[in-house]
């Protein structure tokens, strides 16, 4: 396959593991985001992917070649480390080149123009042309992290590695060069693998998710599967808003302190359902409810109501509040299928 493969991937420091048989594959052109709990084994398995530790087990394939035992300058995976680590000292276009092959003496001449064409390529890429001059230090925070994706890209990596590359920017940077280094990465046909602790960024820019927990792959699928439909409960917690129920399944549906709910697949017996807060609908009361508002916390589009009923907190997101108060009586109810854990 063209793009990255990693099968059965082990590593440990010292003795303890702390990823444990770990395999995904990333298309060329495709984002995989990697998200998990701190401490769950995100950055090691980059730096395994890189070649910056070893693995204990299994393998890396970088465009059907696998690279597992080479240095990491030969491997074909650009990484962007956290918050860019570009090299103070030198000047935009020098910190771009850095990863190009150095001219050799007898063709010196060609390939410092080769080079330098190159360079002024990746400047126009991510939007910083004219500015191959400047230090890091006369750059923006995002500027930087431009600069750091340009100088992974710069010798065509068959694949791409970012460590929470937006981590040190605020939210309308954040949002806006996310989407940039989406579309260009896709132009470019790199193989991306992208460690995010922040759920909504791994959700809105992946064509795949993977969850690590405890070293292990939890579950890895669209960002509609991992949300929708998570492999546990504490997956489901992880990837978003969860509010979770004892529910009593009976096939297509389950009963629960909200009622009777739909089921995603069919079910059986004693277990628990996963709710997502916009999955719930919450109406003034027309008849005695046990249901009450306890707060609601305004949030421009969408505003969170939280209800207080037996056996039950919730919480659910709403367009308007207009019509409900705290204190208010209320109807609560679960419109849409939802996954059963049994147990
Ligand atoms: N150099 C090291 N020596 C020993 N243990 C380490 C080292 N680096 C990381 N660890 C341990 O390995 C485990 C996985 O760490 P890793 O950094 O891969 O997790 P992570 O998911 O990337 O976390 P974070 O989101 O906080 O960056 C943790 O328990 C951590 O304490």
């Amino acid at each position: 396959m063209n793009g990255l493969t990693v099968d059965k991937v082990c590593a440990r420091y010292g003795r303890t593991e702390v990823v444990t048989d770990v395999s995904v594959e990333v298309p060329r052109g495709d984002l995989l985001a990697v998200l998990g709990p701190s401490g769950g084994g995100k950055t090691t398995l980059l730096r395994v992917i890189a070649g910056l530790h070893p693995a204990a087990a299994g393998r890396v394939v970088a465009d059907g070649r696998t690279v597992t035992d080479l240095p990491p300058e030969r491997r074909g995976v650009g990484l962007v480390p956290q918050e860019g680590a570009l090299f103070p000292h030198l000047d935009v276009a020098r910190n771009i080149g850095y990863g190009l092959t150095r001219p050799t003496w007898d063709s010196r001449v060609r390939q410092r123009a080769a080079r330098a064409r190159r360079v002024e390529e990746l400047l126009d890429l991510v939007g910083l042309a004219g500015m191959g001059r400047r230090k890091p230090s006369e750059l923006s925070g995002g500027q930087q992290q431009r600069v750091a994706l340009a100088r992974a890209l710069a010798p065509r990596p068959a694949v791409v590695l970012l460590d929470e590359p937006f981590s040190a920017l605020d939210a309308g940077l954040r949002s806006s060069l996310r989407a940039d280094v989406r579309v260009l990465l896709r132009e470019q046909q790199v193989a991306a693998v992208l460690v995010t602790h922040d759920q909504a960024e791994a959700l809105a820019i992946a064509d795949r998710v993977a969850v690590m927990l405890d070293g292990r792959l939890a579950q890895a699928g669209t960002p509609e599967e991992v949300y929708r439909t998570p492999a546990s409960i504490a997956v489901g917690e992880f990837v978003g808003e969860a509010i979770v129920l004892d529910a009593e399944a009976e096939g297509d549906h389950a009963h629960t302190a909200v009622g009777k709910v739909q089921l995603i697949a069919p079910g059986r017996g004693t277990g628990r359902i996963l709710v997502r807060p916009e999955q719930i609908a919450v109406e003034p009361a027309l008849d005695d409810s046990p249901f009450t508002i306890r707060d609601i916390a305004f949030g421009g589009a969408h505003s969170e109501v939280r209800v207080d009923g037996p056996g039950a907190a919730i919480r659910s997101l709403r367009g308007s509040v207009d019509d409900l108060r705290a204190g208010d009586a209320v109807s609560v109810r679960v419109c849409a299928p939802v996954p059963f854990y049994a147990g």
